[in-house]
């Protein structure tokens, strides 16, 4: 409750604190916690274990049917989808915004959002991974995210390569590369992409790591990642 004083004040409820529901190494998460830190929003973060099959807890399933994480909270407003949380957050909260002005540049921004969202990022998930694992081969896993992930980047290396600044649309940070960072974390990460592949990649992947809305964002700063020192 806010106020307070005098005998006349009326009590104002206070903004409620968003909440966002993340595991700490969901690109899609990374995503969102990239925006909410850019836009200096505090949140709770509230854990939920891909590993462990939370997504698929009762309570979970009320808030995203399809059990993916991440899920924002604002008071009674639910978003699921990243994409969808990004636009919520854009519209809301003016700050640092995440879309340019000038309408190619934005399009553009859209383009690579959804190749990352839609080319990539779903054949690495962990429901088609282990799919993959039980219906075709366990060996079978890492070349068939490699696959598409050199599939996107080769495109986005083209697209980008007559667009990019010191970040993928300029010299500012846009929506474009709070989908980028993620995926390229990944890549190099987890699915041993060779950093030498993709030199524009690399280099903006470079430049994001000196900025502290994405250092924050990381899946080793989170409360449930294992190497986390509050976890
Ligand atoms: N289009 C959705 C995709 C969400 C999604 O795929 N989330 C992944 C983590 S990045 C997930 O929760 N996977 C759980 C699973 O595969 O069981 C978004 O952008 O939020």
């Amino acid at each position: 409750m806010a106020g307070g004083g005098g005998d006349g004040d009326v009590a104002v409820d206070e903004p409620s604190k968003l909440k966002l529901y993340s595991y700490w190494r969901s690109s899609c998460s990374h995503r969102v916690r990239i925006a909410l830190n850019l836009k200096g929003l505090c949140y709770d973060y509230v854990p939920v274990n891909l590993a462990k099959g939370e997504q698929y807890s009762p309570e979970f399933l009320k808030l995203n049917p399809l059990g993916y994480v991440p899920v924002l909270i604002d008071g009674d407003i639910i978003v699921s989808d990243s994409f969808a949380i990004l636009m919520y957050l854009e519209e809301k909260f003016v700050q640092c915004p995440l879309l340019p002005r000038d309408l190619e540049k934005r399009a553009l921004n859209y383009q690579v959002a959804n190749i990352v969202s839609c080319n990539i990022q779903p054949f690495q998930n962990l429901a088609v991974l282990k799919y993959i694992e039980e219906k075709v081969s366990p060996d079978q896993k890492i070349p068939w995210v490699q696959y598409h992930l050199r599939r996107g980047f080769t495109a986005l290396e083209e697209l980008l390569k007559g667009h990019a600044g010191r970040y993928a649309t300029g010299d500012e940070v846009y929506l474009a590369d709070l989908f980028l960072a993620p995926q390229i974390y990944g890549a190099i990460k987890r699915f041993n992409i060779d950093r030498t592949e993709f030199p524009l990649l690399l280099r903006l992947y470079e430049a994001y790591s000196e900025l502290p809305a994405f250092q924050n964002a990381m899946p080793e700063s989170q409360p449930d990642s294992p190497s986390s020192s509050t976890s």
